[in-house]
């Protein structure tokens, strides 16, 4: 993303002419004091502005060369290719097996058995099979917290986007359901891009290859993770990374 700026409704400049890269097959992890603009960022990616009119965004964002910002970007297919997975977990209101296979079959024409093959997939990948394969039929908000959100991992990978943001996917999880998740991301990283928001340090030190540090709306520093968590050039950088602010 290249100069991005982004104003809420009531004139506040939450992005301050971010450029940064996010590359392919990887994971980079977003991490910066409350309030500093990381939800907002991801937001953008997944253009969930559109959705409030009184929202400004100026600057590129480029996905294989195209703007996704464009004024003629087909939102509903870039959604397709740019999945969200949100902090609070929130699946639909329906079977766990429908709420994998709704947007698969809403988008591609499957045989019945291949749709039960992409949903069983999607949620080995999501770390999440062993666990409701008995139960396919149970309501998809009766499993625990953590399941939901692995639920919901599996529903955006099901879609096969290229990219995956991901806002906090563990803010509101048990140790247990967290780990499992961030041993999904290391495995979606091997074949996604994955764009990640964590107020956890170690897990973004655990799960990301680059780190972005952005700090009042604006992108402070960007390197391997290792050189951010290890000797970070900027000084705020260090500050949070120590634990010294945020
Ligand atoms: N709807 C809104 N209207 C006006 N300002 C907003 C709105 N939503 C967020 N902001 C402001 O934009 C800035 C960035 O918010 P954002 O949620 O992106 O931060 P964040 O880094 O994700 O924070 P946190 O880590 O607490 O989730 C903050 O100053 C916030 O107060």
């Amino acid at each position: 993303m290249h100069k991005l700026n982004f104003y809420y409704e009531n004139g506040h400049r939450a992005l301050k002419d971010v450029s940064v890269p996010i590359h392919e097959h990887r994971v980079t992890a977003f991490i910066g004091p409350s309030g500093c603009g990381k939800s907002t960022l991801l937001r953008v990616l997944n253009r969930m502005h559109d959705l409030h009119p009184g929202q400004r965004v100026d600057g590129e964002v480029l996905l294989d060369g195209e703007d996704i910002l464009g004024r003629h970007q087909n939102v509903e297919g870039l959604r397709l290719r740019i999945g969200m997975v949100f902090q609070k977990p929130s699946p639909f209101p329906m079977s766990v097996y429908q709420n994998v296979a709704f947007g698969v079959a809403l988008h591609r024409r499957l045989a019945k058995a291949d749709l039960e093959v992409a949903v069983e997939s999607a949620l080995r990948r999501a770390a999440l099979w062993e666990e409701v394969k008995d139960r396919l039929g149970k309501h998809g908000t009766e499993l625990s917290g953590g399941q939901q959100q692995r639920l919901c991992i599996a529903r955006a990978i099901a879609l096969q986007p290229d990219v995956l943001l991901l806002d906090e996917p563990c803010s509101a999880i048990d140790p247990i359901s967290a780990a499992k998740i961030e041993q999904t991301i290391l495995d979606l990283g091997a074949d996604h891009t994955v764009a990640i928001v964590t107020h956890n340090l170690q897990q973004a030190a655990r799960v990301s290859d680059y780190v972005a540090f952005t700090y009042l709306g604006e992108l402070v520093e960007f390197d391997m993770a290792g050189q951010v968590f290890t000797a970070p050039k900027d000084t705020r950088t260090r500050n949070f990374v120590t634990g010294r602010f945020g």
